[in-house]
């Protein structure tokens, strides 16, 4: 591709990033969705951000000059009026500008001295408690539901509820402050809504790693003035969003552990009828005003992560969470995790539209399964029954001081949920391990078809039963252990996500037209059981996002193979619509030395099949490759396992001494390398410390970890940290478990009926419906492993080798699945190669190496 803009990159673009950013230009010019793909490590942030706001900046230049230029004069007005006219216009525009420009200049200049006072001791803060934060009332009338006729008309405000699951108390307190959704034309139009880019990761932490990019590059003024006295670079206008688990400053409210808790009780404080003082003092209010529009100023001025605008929040004593809205209309770019942007109730909480804005998706390799897991819902038995029990005592205790339908809905809910454990007590005690699950088996309880499951689940919503019921049962407790010292507490302190709100969230799940999803029981041994509900097709949450906004960039390390995102996000697209890109590496093909290892020193064949993974003479002879490897691959080495369990598997085996006298592969393994080891339970963080540590004292480390576990995404094994990689079998999903099935089957079902559309021939069909099945399972195997390969060569000077162990590595079909660049790499014919030959390459390759 021909270079033809002026991209401002900070440093001097790879040439994959010229083409990267020329991409990204052309499909937003063209209103396009775009598919990229560049290896991680290869400056993929830079190129988006490069590319997108050079074309925003373009766009609003070109705006502004097409906004003066009024076309042909057919007024009877002479020209120099129009000329005058057109001057003016210019004029006003510009100082619209500058007048902006100039009030976010001045916060910059200040900014560091508030800094230093908040630093100092944040009294003002402190000042602000009110009663309402030192927490609620004690008493027991705290516990009672207020009264609920969910039959009354619903007025403007409730109908909001529906949509963006706010309570009417929050919607309406939030259109009295200009930050709700039933505000008129004219409140709408008071701020522009600028064209803007949206970008989203999969977290906060991804999220900040963007932001430091985002400080990098300096971008020119979209409009300006030869007469004027411009400077050459405007500040980019970036707001980042946050749930109120992120960004709540009222430590009453924070205190709490889980989002759902959170949110309940911020909207709580403001449903408040009782005194001001116990509404939340951060809350945005008219009386506020000035500190809603301070913190806006403040947040556009310059470039802030998550944790920053928390600070700010606290530093101007105003609410970062609901104060934050005031400056999305008015920001360039505006970064969010996914649920926030992924949910249709998080972007109506947030107030968010995307019509005609620009979305870009980042780590999109997960995002099918990203929107599966965000409107997935998963409750075990001993939940449900906990809830059960729960409820009761709450119905017995206050049956008498409950209003309206309270005691009407509170009943449906004791019968859903009898049902609900009912069907699962049933399933327990037969032998099948998983399966799928009709609505009707698991509503078969007495009376239960006739629940209008719709009312209810409003119900759940609106009334805080959820919420009322779990906090109860915590006072209850307390009170008991109060009482009674003796009697330990129970799992009560850790208020998660009530499981009530699970439970109408799978009501919710119910009421899907049924091809979207299914309904899945799986036993949790020993003894207990779970029910979840898994989307099996996101395009229809997905394609409001696709048809709202001008342009979607779907991004990724590894994007490749293309076509299921073609079909699973965006069916309705024609294929012209949608422009990929794959980029290779930025390294020197010297730089890379990849090999697929099919047997061991002793000849034994590498097969991690399922079935043979108990064989422990090849998990010895892993281990006896792994001693070799060791002693020719300086700093670290990650080896990655396909499972956790498997992980254990192996470790128990290599920890057996062959004899008294012989010490056990593990003990020699620490000999050469310190070792260590990801645990599902423990925190990454110290042993990555741990691992460089011993990295930096020359002994070298051997992490030992897991494909799809915790350092596989998002953490970089740069230089010394990773000279070499092994990848242990394939980590292919549980092909028995049920939803794996009803996966392939939806996928094979889905793309007969668009090839029978299509008009392909019947033979022909059933090959590339079974052959779509196949590519899914395999996919989401080699999606994992390429996420792991990629972890360490990050930049253009740096080295490493990956080994990819199996035997099923060799085949055709596994390695056209690797990335580009992998599969480039790959010395020719390694699967069929001997152990020694590998070693000949790795000792070859590092010497090459040593010395720079
Ligand atoms: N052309 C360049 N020259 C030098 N350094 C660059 C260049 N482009 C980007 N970088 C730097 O390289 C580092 C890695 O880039 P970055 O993290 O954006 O890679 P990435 O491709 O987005 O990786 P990931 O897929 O893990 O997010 C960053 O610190 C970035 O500033
Ligand atoms: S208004 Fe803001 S600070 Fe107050 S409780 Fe709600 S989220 Fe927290």
């Amino acid at each position: 591709m021909e270079k033809s803009h002026d991209f401002h990159h900070p440093y001097t673009p790879y040439a994959i990033q010229e083409t990267f950013m020329e991409t990204v230009y052309q499909v937003l010019e063209e209103g396009k969705v775009g598919i990229l793909e560049s290896p991680t490590g290869t400056g993929k942030s830079l190129s988006l951000i490069c590319g997108a706001l050079t074309w925003l900046r373009d766009l609003k230049g070109k705006a502004f000059e097409e906004g003066l230029n009024w076309g042909q004069n057919d007024s009877n007005e002479p020209e120099w009026i129009i000329e005058q006219a057109r001057a003016r216009k210019r004029r006003e525009i510009l100082r619209q500008r500058e007048d902006m420009e100039t009030r976010l200049a001045k916060i910059r200049a200040k900014e560091k001295a508030q800094r230093e006072r908040y630093l100092k001791g944040d009294q003002a803060f402190k000042r602000r408690k009110t009663e309402a934060e030192k927490g609620g009332d004690d008493d027991e009338e705290q516990f009672v539901l207020e009264d609920y006729d969910s039959d009354r008309e619903q007025s403007s405000v409730q109908k909001g509820v529906a949509s963006t699951g706010f309570s009417a108390a929050t919607l309406e307190l939030m259109n009295k402050l200009g930050l709700g959704f039933t505000n008129t034309a004219e409140e709408e139009d008071e701020v522009e809504d600028e064209i803007k880019i949206f970008y989203c990761s999969r977290t906060h932490s991804q999220l900040t790693q963007f932001i430091n990019e985002l400080r990098r590059p300096k971008f020119p003024p979209a409009i300006w003035d030869e007469s004027t006295k411009d400077t050459d670079i405007e500040d980019l206008k970036h707001l980042t969003l946050g749930s109120r688990k992120n960004l709540c400053i009222n430590p009453s409210v924070n205190k709490l552990n889980s989002l759902t808790a959170i949110n309940e009780r911020c909207s709580e404080l403001q449903q408040s009828s009782t005194a001001k003082e116990h509404k939340c003092a951060f809350l945005p209010n008219k009386e506020n005003q000035p500190l809603v529009n301070t913190f806006r100023d403040h947040a556009l001025a310059s470039i802030r992560d998550i944790e920053d605008m928390g600070a700010l929040g606290k530093e101007i004593g105003i609410c970062p969470y609901y104060a934050s809205r005031a400056a999305i209309k008015p920001a360039e770019i505006v970064t969010l995790p996914y649920p926030l942007l992924l949910q249709k109730s998080a972007r109506e909480a947030l107030g968010i539209s995307l019509k005609g804005h620009v979305v870009i998706i980042d780590e999109a390799h997960n995002l099918m399964d990203a929107i599966s897991g965000i409107h997935g819902v998963e409750v075990s038995l001993k939940q449900l029954k906990r809830a059960r029990t729960q409820l009761g005592v709450y119905l017995q205790k206050f049956r008498n001081r409950l209003k309206g339908k309270n005691r009407v809905y509170i009943a449906q809910a004791v019968r859903v949920i009898d049902s609900l454990v009912g069907y699962l007590e049933g399933r327990v005690a037969q032998p099948k391990a998983d399966g799928t699950v009709s609505e009707k088996e698991l509503l078969a309880g007495n009376g239960v078809d006739q629940i209008n499951l719709f009312k209810l689940i409003r119900y759940l919503s609106e009334s805080k039963l959820a919420r009322k019921v779990e906090s109860y049962a915590i006072y209850t407790e307390t009170e008991a252990t109060r009482t009674q010292p003796s009697s330990a507490p129970k799992n009560s302190q850790t208020t998660s996500t009530p499981v009530l709100h699970q439970i109408s969230s799978l009501l919710s799940a119910l009421t899907n037209p049924s091809k979207e999803g299914r309904l899945f029981f799986t036993k949790l041994p020993p003894s207990n059981i779970s029910l979840s509900y898994l989307l099996l097709d996101p395009s229809t949450s997905f394609s409001e996002i696709v048809s709202e906004c001008r342009s979607v960039i779907l991004a990724g390390g590894t994007m490749s193979p293309f076509a299921p995102y073609y079909t699973t996000l965006f069916p309705s697209l024609p294929p012209s619509q949608i422009t990929t890109l794959s980029c290779g590496h930025v390294i020197p093909s010297s730089n890379l030395l990849a090999w697929t290892l099919s047997r061991g020193p002793s000849g034994k064949e590498y097969n991690f099949t399922f079935s043979n993974r108990g064989d422990n003479e090849m998990i010895d002879e892993l281990g006896r490759a792994l001693l070799n490897i060791c002693t020719v691959v300086p700093d670290g080495l990650v080896v990655f396992f396909p499972s956790y369990a498997y992980l254990s598997t192996i470790l128990s085996r290599w920890g057996i001494s062959p004899s008294p006298t012989q010490p056990s592969i593990l003990s020699r393994l620490e000999g050469k390398k310190s070792l260590f080891k990801e645990s599902k339970e423990a925190s990454s963080e110290s042993v990555l410390q741990e691992y460089a540590q011993a990295i930096d004292s020359g002994k070298g480390g051997l992490l030992l970890s897991v494909v799809g576990g915790k350092m596989s995404e998002g953490i970089n094994f740069s230089d010394a940290l990773g000279r070499c990689v092994l990848i242990i079998g394939l980590p292919y999903p549980n092909i028995a478990s049920a939803s794996i099935q009803a996966k392939m089957e939806y996928i094979e079902t889905s793309t007969r009926v668009r090839l029978q559309g299509e008009g392909v021939e019947r033979g022909e069909v059933e090959k590339r419906a079974k052959e779509a099945g196949r590519d899914f399972y395999e996919n989401s195997c080699m999606r994992a492993v390429n996420q792991s390969i990629g972890r360490a060569i990050r930049h253009k000077g740096d080295y490493a080798a990956i080994v990819m162990v199996d035997v099923r590595f060799s085949g055709a079909r596994v390695k056209g699945k690797l990335p580009g660049w992998i599969q480039q790499g790959l010395v020719e014919g390694s699967g069929e190669k001997k152990f020694g030959e590998l070693m000949g390459s790795l000792g070859g390759f590092f010497r090459g190496k040593k010395g720079g």
